[in-house]
């Protein structure tokens, strides 16, 4: 990767805005999303599901669509104005990056947009302008499900932390978060807005998709939803949680859709914004660090994501990881964290 001096300046990119899953049934992702989640339906037709949370003031938060393969599509960043859009492909064929122009409407509900194979293998879609549907935030009669109000972040499972915190930083995203010893990084939060982040890095396979952070603006938000789930006997799709996270002190809960995408219903994390804003690093050796009460990381958490679309459409190969794992599975199938340093 060329050194920052010698790059054209990064695309002002102002938040992580959707993302985009293909999945292999239609109807019944739309169950999931619509009817189980609570997202808005802001457009759809027969191959794909534009979706969006009730504080999203852009066309969508989510694009569910139809596809052979389970994957994941383009994840979509705003920036801050249309000449960050030349400033992005000057940016990334700088890096020796595959970019697309794509004519306004060609995304539903954007403006133009520059898509591109990030140097991590994942395809990301910048776009400035967007269309601003009904503004949703107050009609709480419509409110179901997880009451989701918009996305908050990516969450990206990458083989070399390092290489993923040193790219985002020279796209300008401040760090929040880390998980570390001293000889490793095994996981970091880092933000353009200024909350906990807008994407944060699992050491494991990748280009993967680890989730898609969705926040909501209450807890009780992450309780219903897995009441209703429990209700109707679909607890199944509750992997992890609901608790309190030690990094972000969000509390949360992580759902799988019928596909084994993952997201996250988020709530409560915390303000950035200032200059000065402080790294909070975490040991790896504190049992707190996912999860502030202690209460372990089920094995799929750790191993699970969906594998992710070049710009071919085509499946992107997975790279293993490529550092020391932050936690080995033990022989009962429940993850032991790394041992404790000697005394
Ligand atoms: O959004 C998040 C905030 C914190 C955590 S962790 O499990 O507490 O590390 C995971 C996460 O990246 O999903
Ligand atoms: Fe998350």
């Amino acid at each position: 990767m060329p050194a920052d001096s010698a790059l054209p300046p990064a695309p002002d990119i102002v938040r992580s805005a959707y993302g985009t899953l293909v999945v292999t049934d239609l109807a019944e992702a739309r169950h999931f999303w619509v009817d189980l989640v609570g997202f808005v339906v802001t457009e759809e037709d027969s191959s794909a599901l534009y979706l969006r949370g009730y504080d999203e003031l852009t066309h969508h938060n989510l694009i569910v669509r139809a596809g052979p393969v389970a994957a994941a599509g383009a994840l979509g960043f705003r920036v801050r104005s249309d000449s960050d859009l030349a400033r992005a492909e000057a940016y990334y064929a700088a890096l020796g990056c595959r970019t697309q122009r794509l004519p306004a409407a060609t995304v539903r509900g954007l403006g133009e947009v520059v898509r591109v194979e990030d140097p991590l293998g994942f395809l990301v879609e910048f776009f400035a302008s967007a269309a601003h549907p009904e503004r949703l935030q107050q009609r709480y009669d419509l409110r179901r499900g997880a009451e989701v109000a918009r996305l908050d972040h990516f969450n990206i499972s990458v083989p070399d932390v390092p290489k993923a915190q040193a790219y985002y930083a020279g796209l300008g995203f401040g760090l929040s978060e880390t998980i570390e010893d001293e000889q490793t990084v095994y996981a970091a939060w880092m933000y353009r807005k200024q909350t906990v982040h807008d994407v944060a890095f699992t050491g494991g396979g990748g280009p993967r998709l680890h989730h898609l952070g969705f926040f909501a603006h209450e807890a009780h938000s992450v309780l219903r939803m897995c009441d209703i789930l429990g209700s109707l006997s679909l607890e199944s799709h509750i992997e992890r949680g609901p608790g309190r996270h030690g990094v972000s002190n969000a509390f949360y809960v992580y759902l799988r859709d019928p596909d084994g995408h993952r997201m996250e219903v988020y709530t409560s994390d915390y303000y950035t914004g200032d200059p000065d804003h402080p790294v909070l690093r975490w040991s790896v050796h504190d049992p707190r660090r996912r999860d502030f009460w202690a209460n372990p990381v089920v094995p799929s958490w750790y191993s699970d994501a969906s594998v992710v679309l070049d710009l071919d459409e085509a499946v992107r190969p997975v790279t293993e990881l490529a550092q020391t794992a932050e936690v080995t599975v033990g022989a009962d199938g429940f993850t032991a964290p790394s041992p404790a340093p000697p005394e």
